[in-house]
């Protein structure tokens, strides 16, 4: 038989015709936009705050009747909208704020942490949701709320052996678990040498090959995790001993053409993982001489091929490495200073470049995943929610304020893409809440 002269083209994968849909769609837009007058690009680049305000006070005033099927993530539904309302500079009123508070504290179990709803089962992610919520709300009231000896118990209770945490009573052991935790831990200053013992073993077991963190050993990277994970380890004091120069090269490699990130190697763009992956680059700009050392270290291994101590150190899993005093953020790990991670984490901020590209992940919240009538969504052609609008938010506030002297000073107008009224408050990037919010518990807490 003759050899046919035609060559098939293989049939496209799902992956591969969903990504050419996105693209497609995501470039419409950005075509749409650089046809347009300046002023008509001036208005679609706008952050429709009214709007965003107005849909997420919709939503929490539905909280209290109409979420039923969301019944075990309504705290969670109360953090997204009232720290997506705080990035927007904004508070609630006085009702609704007491109401909150109520509502989280019939959440709060009798033997520590919060729950889904009232009378469930205390759970590691709800409770960060909760506190987070409660802090964001701010005030003696709501401070005072946290049972902090209860919840020191039940987080005693979830932790295992081999250093993670489980998210409830028989639940599953994630590298969600461990930064809910510690982050909880540590913002409300209850953060000991017991919650941190074999934590950092964990999450490094969870570092995969790619570079990235996975939710657990032997699983996939993802942004998600990266951003635990990561943030996990530097309240700990750990975080150098991660592969930090993999971590960065994986992390860096997941923004993607259409300007925003997507959560794993060849998925899809998504708005939430600004916050997930851009919050990991964020963090990594802060640990730039950590990584530098390590570079410096293996390119060292690497020549000297009868140095195996070195070259193990290399790889972040040296124990001299935990030891070391570490700087831009980080203090030594002692217990004494552990607690003080948070705070020092911003007092020691140095201005820097960020190491992703900042404006191209503005263009896609503001052009892709901004809903003009309010809310932020995934991509083009999803749904606005809730907890797309909370991360879209996150995401733009680290990339306004990337470039900045001081966590909290105003940036240049040149790196806030869009008018400059599209500026938002800025945010603790280890714990996700608006950074004033995070001074003043810290300072009700430390003074506990
Ligand atoms: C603090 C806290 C509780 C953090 C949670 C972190 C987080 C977002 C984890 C992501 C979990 C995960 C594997 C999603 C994949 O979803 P998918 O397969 O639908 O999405 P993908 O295609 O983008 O990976
Ligand atoms: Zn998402």
């Amino acid at each position: 038989m003759e050899p046919s002269s035609v060559v098939e083209t293989p049939s496209p994968t799902v992956s591969q015709r969903d990504q050419w849909i996105v693209e497609s769609q995501v470039f419409q837009i950005y075509q749409l936009f650089s046809t347009i007058p300046p002023n008509a690009q001036s208005l679609m680049l706008e952050l429709q705050r009214d709007k965003h305000i107005e849909y997420l006070s919709k939503g929490l005033r539905h909280l209290g009747s109409a979420f039923s099927v969301l019944d075990a993530n309504r705290p969670w539904l109360c953090y997204w909208i009232i720290h997506a309302i705080a990035l927007l500079g904004e508070t609630i009123d006085d009702d609704l704020e007491d109401n909150t508070v109520d509502f989280l504290n019939r959440c709060q179990d009798p033997n520590g942490g919060f729950a889904g709803g009232p009378g469930q089962m205390p759970h590691l992610a709800t409770t960060y949701a909760s506190v987070n919520t409660l802090i964001t709300l701010g005030g003696d009231k709501a401070l005072a709320s946290i049972n902090r000896d209860k919840l020191y118990g039940f987080m005693r209770r979830m932790k295992q052996p081999n250093g993670g945490f489980r998210m409830h009573d028989e639940g599953e052991i994630d590298v969600r678990a461990c930064y809910t935790a510690i982050s909880v831990a540590s913002v409300l200053n209850i953060l000991d040498d017991e919650l941190i013992k074999n934590v950092g073993d964990f999450i490094l077991s969870c570092q995969t090959y790619e570079g990235g963190i996975a939710g657990e050993p032997g699983s996939e990277a993802h942004g998600g995790y990266t951003f635990c994970g990561l943030a996990a380890m530097i309240l700990i004091g750990e975080a150098n001993r991660l592969d930090l120069p993999r971590l960065l090269d994986w992390v860096v490699f997941r923004q993607g053409k259409e300007c925003g990130f997507q959560g794993r190697t060849n998925k899809l763009v998504d708005g939430c993982y600004s916050f997930w992956q851009g919050g990991a680059v964020a963090l990594l700009q802060r640990l730039q001489s950590v990584i530098e050392e390590q570079m410096v270290e293996a390119s060292q291994s690497f020549t000297k091929s009868d140095a195996p101590d070195e070259k193990e150190s290399s790889a972040g899993t040296s124990s001299h490495a935990t030891s070391r005093i570490r700087r831009e953020g980080i203090s030594e790990s002692c217990s004494s200073d552990v607690k003080n991670i948070g705070l020092n984490f911003i007092n020691e901020w140095r201005e820097s470049e960020p190491l992703f590209h900042s404006i191209a992940l503005q263009q896609y919240i503001l052009l892709c995943a901004q809903e003009q009538e309010g809310g932020l969504r995934d991509k083009p052609g999803k749904r606005r929610d809730h907890y797309h609008s909370c991360y879209c938010l996150s995401g733009l506030s680290l990339c306004q304020y990337s470039w900045s002297k001081r966590p909290d000073s105003p940036p240049l107008p040149k790196v806030v893409m869009g008018p400059y009224s599209n500026l938002l408050e800025p945010i603790h990037p280890l714990f996700n809440v608006v950074l004033e919010r995070y001074r003043e518990a810290h300072e009700f807490f430390s003074g506990l």
